[in-house]
């Protein structure tokens, strides 16, 4: 396993120490220790099954670990209920009341926060626009499109202010151009907001284009955590070399036998 801290002087946002997960007497997370800097837009890549739901849903609170912690800003939130974490997750089928309208729905997601209950309507809206969504708010959620549901369903919950927004595959469902348009939108997200992001995913492709690191999973352990181009460069063992590299490298060579000019 290769892990490499980013050079900053930023602190840590979210620390993960030896966590530990077995189902039914089957270990899938194999003590999993990684740090994430505040503001950093992490990739989590794996294939099926290899445990980036289950680390998702520890990291949230929706799951205990059988060992480790999570702390966030230094602060151990290992037994913390998912209310108080400050984080917050966007699954791949939205997740949204389809009879309500856009603005509606998250809204309703600030109905449960007194902090923002008496201005939620100008919140709801202001995270609406930041999705590109100012113009549908007033749609019924059942007449949008699924890129569209997905920007509903991050603006629920960007309106909540999270300091970590965890992404469970939300392009996974999208056409390709809806899929283009949602990664930059994230982007912007985490420009615009500074708001720390981890998003799984099983494609190569979009966990290299869109962050400032990628920790490689295999099988309940983390293969490698570094920059892109270092991954991409010094794949830690073979499984990066396979399951990363040729991957990515067979997609551009295809693409760029594409490109050539016509014989
Ligand atoms: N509640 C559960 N009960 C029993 N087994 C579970 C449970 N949740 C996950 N698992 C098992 O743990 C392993 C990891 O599952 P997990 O969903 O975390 O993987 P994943 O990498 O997110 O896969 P996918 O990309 O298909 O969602 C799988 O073998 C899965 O069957």
């Amino acid at each position: 396993m290769t892990i490499k801290s980013q050079e900053t002087t930023a602190p840590h946002k979210l620390t993960v120490k030896g966590i530990k997960k077995s189902f039914d007497g089957r270990e899938v997370l194999h003590g999993i220790t990684f740090d994430v800097h505040g503001g950093e837009f992490l990739s989590i890549l794996g294939p099926s099954g290899c445990g980036k739901s289950t680390l998702l849903r520890i990291l949230i609170g929706l799951e205990h670990p059988d060992a480790g912690s999570v702390l966030l800003d230094g602060e151990n939130i290992t037994d913390a209920a998912p209310s108080k974490r400050h984080m917050g997750i966007v699954f791949q089928d939205y997740a949204l009341f389809e009879n309500m309208t856009a603005l509606g729905n998250v809204e309703y997601a600030l109905r449960f926060d007194p902090t923002r209950r008496v201005r939620r309507s100008q919140i709801a809206l202001d995270a609406l626009a930041s999705l590109g969504m100012a113009d549908f708010a007033n749609k019924p959620v059942a007449g949008l499109s699924g890129g569209q549901m997905q920007r509903v369903s991050i603006a629920r919950t960007l309106a909540l202010s999270p300091e970590v927004i965890l992404l469970d595959e939300p392009t996974s469902g999208l056409d390709a151009d809806a899929r283009l348009a949602l990664r930059s939108q994230l982007k912007n997200i985490q420009r615009d907001h500074g708001t720390t992001m981890i998003f799984i995913t099983h494609d190569q492709e979009e966990a290299f284009a869109l962050a400032d690191r990628v920790m490689v999973m295999g099988e309940g352990s983390i293969h490698q955590l570094d920059e892109p181009l270092h991954i991409v460069e010094n794949p830690a063992d073979s499984y990066v070399r396979d399951f990363v590299v040729a991957n990515l490298k067979a997609k551009y060579d295809s693409l760029a036998r594409f490109a050539s000019p016509l014989e």
